[in-house]
């Protein structure tokens, strides 16, 4: 069975993710959203923690470096002061599953720590996955700038058509994308000591596919390291010299024992079916991280919307006029949607008296190129208030500073697949209770936010716990296609933590044969 053991303790009001309910009057038709019932956080453990050894470790105000400041604000962060209990779980343990509140500090702190522990010694690398490029790139950057190194030299990224790393790098941030192909040229990631699976609740086709590679990763690797001390023991007794055994072992450039020794998984979120996961990964342990720096009050609307998108547009005015500044993020579901409103903001704008500040609209989706999208982490110029307008690409990872203010609709576009017809498309459905919180997540992280659900609480409570997995509504083809390369023939047999319809792997095996894309025996042409 597995356990879940308590870290540590910190502000539990609100939602189960340390969001403040606030009283649900925000109607944003010319009304206004009222005061909350509660606003201030309280200090966790960790904070206390931390406030007694900034005591010791303060330097005078005028000789704070920017490195003292970042270190002060890790130290702050709740993950700070379960440092060595996190580590000891993950030495224990084969898989472990960490749950942690969003901004508690999983993805940036978790791999230090790790890092700090060893688990980067001896030329080997702890990889942690991103589902979105956006999030490696930036999170990385953040880590490297916070262990005071040049991106891309002890911490690095991958992502498609841009590889930040060096030789150096042992903290690598990358798409789980870019992971599997890793494994395409080396099946037993004998490079990497531990890998991490962030935002495993996403559950993307990939980190679905990764789950279970990386679950026969480390069958073979423990196999590996079984023969290889056996061996060792044999070559001992029969006076055949190591360096003969590793001749004859290794085909790569890394040494026998590190090559074979176990890998370990932590897999990541802050909202996750705890049981699921402790199940599919062998009755893996849970372990969880409570508190959060600052609170996010929750507000909902009294009556459904009729139209979400009017609703949003005053919202933000309605936060932009009565609010004290800060910038707002507010989610829609695609380029599309994004581009109206970015026309309809905009030109409600010019209409603003001149005393008011400016708004300054930024639009981040998927298919905007990467210097674009990266236009929304530069700071506003002074007396201007920053509109953030965005897919769910901006939902999990980030951190966008500035971000005071979270607008959710509650809307979200996701593929939807028929085996039956064949047919796959996007449709605009509600979020789930885990996305809701992860948007919500995006304030309350450097300072106390507000985020502004364009929904009932009576409907929030009728959402879904968490998303279907994307494995579970989408053509299989691209899915079948990877299985195949990296040698896996029976794909109906493949360790799939939640198995599609045999129906939708049947029809694209059927599919991908009359293309021509596999011969008779059903193996890759
Ligand atoms: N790029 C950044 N700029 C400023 N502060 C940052 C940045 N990245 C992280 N932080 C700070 O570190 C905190 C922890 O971030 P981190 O991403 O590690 O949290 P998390 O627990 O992984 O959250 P989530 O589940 O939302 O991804 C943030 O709340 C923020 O205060």
């Amino acid at each position: 069975m597995p356990s879940m053991a308590p870290l540590s303790s910190g502000n539990k009001n609100g939602d189960g993710n340390g969001n403040v309910p606030g009283r649900g009057n925000g109607v944003p038709f010319g009304g206004h959203w009222g005061p909350p019932e509660s606003t201030s956080a309280t200090p966790s453990a960790a904070n206390e923690a931390v406030g007694k050894r900034k005591a010791t470790t303060l330097l005078p105000q005028t000789r704070v470096t920017k490195r003292q400041a970042l270190l002060n604000q890790r130290r702050a962060l709740p993950i700070a002061s379960v440092e060595s209990e996190l580590v000891n779980h993950v030495k224990k343990n084969e898989t472990l599953v960490v749950i942690g509140e969003t901004g508690s500090g999983k993805t940036t702190q978790l791999p230090q720590f790790l890092h700090s522990a060893g688990f980067c010694k001896g030329g080997m690398m702890v990889a942690i996955t991103q589902p979105r490029r956006v999030a490696a790139i930036t999170v990385a950057t953040r880590v490297a700038e916070e262990m005071g190194v040049e991106v891309g030299q002890e911490v690095g990224y991958s992502i498609r058509f841009e590889d930040c790393t060096s030789p150096s790098t042992q903290l690598k941030y990358m798409t789980d994308g870019m992971l599997l192909r890793e494994a395409l040229l080396d099946p037993l990631l004998s490079r990497y000591s531990l890998v991490v699976i962030d935002e495993a609740h996403e559950r993307t086709i990939h980190t679905d596919v990764l789950f279970g590679l990386l679950k026969g990763v480390q069958k073979r690797r423990q196999a590996a390291s079984t023969a290889t001390k056996s061996s060792k023991k044999k070559a001992a007794t029969t006076g055949v010299a190591l360096k003969d055994l590793q001749n004859l072992l290794t085909t790569s450039k890394t040494p026998l024992e590190k090559k074979n020794s176990a890998l370990k998984l932590v897999v990541m979120s802050a909202t996750l079916d705890t049981k699921g996961f402790c199940e599919y990964f062998n009755g893996a342990e849970a372990v969880y991280v409570q508190g959060r720096q600052f609170p996010v009050e929750i507000f909902y609307t009294f009556t459904p919307e009729a139209d979400y998108l009017d609703a949003a547009l005053l919202t933000t005015f309605q936060i932009h006029l009565e609010e004290i500044p800060g910038d707002i993020l507010l989610f829609l579901t695609g380029q599309e949607e994004i581009e109206s409103m970015e026309r309809l903001l905009k030109e409600r704008a010019s209409h603003l008296s001149p005393k008011v500040p400016k708004l300054l609209v930024v639009p981040i989706y998927a298919a905007l190129p990467s210097e674009q999208q990266m236009r929304v982490f530069q700071p506003a110029p002074d007396g201007t208030r920053k509109v953030i307008l965005a897919t769910n690409i901006a939902e999990t990872s980030l951190t966008i500073p500035g971000i005071r203010y979270v607008i959710d609709p509650g809307l979200v576009k996701a593929r939807a697949y028929n085996p039956r017809t064949g047919v796959e498309s996007l449709e605009v459905v509600p979020v789930s209770k885990a996305q809701a919180r992860q948007r919500s997540g995006r304030a309350g992280r450097e300072r106390p936010g507000k985020c502004f659900r364009l929904y009932t609480e009576d409907l929030y409570r009728k959402l879904e716990d968490s998303t279907v997995p994307e494995i579970k509504r989408c053509n299989l083809a691209n899915v079948v296609l990877q299985l195949k390369a990296f040698g896996i023939d029976d794909v109906l047999g493949f360790d799939f933590m939640d198995k599609p319809s045999r129906i939708a792997i049947v029809k694209s095996l059927e599919h991908l044969y009359s293309l021509g894309a596999l011969t008779d025996e059903g193996k890759q042409c």
